[in-house]
């Protein structure tokens, strides 16, 4: 399948790791694909696989398949797919394997042209080590793509969120918009915690995902929007 004109793309980054990015970016193809978008997720470094049948996968590449309009193969879907559920850099050094920008950015290119919404799900928290000279906010730079931050909401995440929001603006990236994800359904205080967020983060509130035990992210997509 191919699209005329290039997808529309953004970058989905977190506050931390299991917070819920992929949640997220899932819920967010939902709601491209209920306007009627083709729409694609990727995946571009997963630490963590399962043999399943005859190839390995990261669970993360496959929720994003899952909720994606098509399947457009794990090798442009997730490029890089490591074993250990560790941090990347350590996964690839015990690997033998350099994590480089020309297969992601390669992999990344023919995605965009098979659909007209792409989303790029991050790794970890926004600053995660691939080698020693280069990390996923490089990532986010060479792909030039706009943000959108996942925030998990749960005590601590105030900070996390402003400092990531800081990071993104020192290098540049426009901040598409940000979503509260309710990860924690005990914390205290959530409506004032997303307030204050609100009045300190230069972007849209594209939605706040309530704790749901399920998870699906079907049903979570009536929750958010694309940024406009
Ligand atoms: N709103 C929510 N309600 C309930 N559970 C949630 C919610 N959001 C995420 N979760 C659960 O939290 C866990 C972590 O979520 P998820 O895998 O999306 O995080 P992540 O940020 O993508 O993690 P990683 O850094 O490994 O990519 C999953 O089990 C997911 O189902
Ligand atoms: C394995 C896990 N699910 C993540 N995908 C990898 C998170 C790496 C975090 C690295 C760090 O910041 O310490
Ligand atoms: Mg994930």
């Amino acid at each position: 399948m191919s699209t005329e004109k290039p997808a529309r793309a953004w970058f989905i980054a977190g506050t931390d790791t299991g917070i819920g990015k992929t949640f997220a970016t899932c819920a967010l193809l939902h709601a491209a694909r209920s306007r009627g978008k083709t729409a694609l997720g990727m995946k571009p470094v997963a630490a963590g696989a399962l043999r399943i049948g005859d190839e390995w996968i990261n669970e993360d590449a496959a929720a994003l398949r899952a909720a994606g309009s098509f399947d457009p193969g794990l090798a442009l879907l997730n490029p890089c797919c490591l074993r250990e559920p560790i941090a990347p850099h350590l996964a690839a050094a015990e690997e033998g394997v350099h994590i480089t920008l020309a297969p992601l950015l390669a992999a990344f290119d023919a995605l965009r042209r098979q659909a007209e919404v792409v989303l790029v799900e991050g790794v970890g928290g926004f600053r995660v080590p691939f080698a020693a000279d280069y990390d996923s906010a490089d990532l986010a730079v060479d792909l030039g793509l706009p943000l959108i931050l996942v925030v998990g909401m749960r005590l601590g995440c105030l900070s996390h969120a402003l400092l990531t929001v800081e990071a993104i603006a020192h290098r540049g990236l426009p901040l598409a918009g940000w979503i509260a994800n309710h990860v924690d359904p005990a914390m205290l205080r959530p409506e004032q915690n997303v307030a204050a967020l609100e009045e300190r983060i230069p972007a849209p509130l594209l939605g706040r995902l309530p704790w749901c035990a399920d998870g699906d992210p079907r049903q979570a997509a009536s929750s958010l929007r694309l940024p406009d």
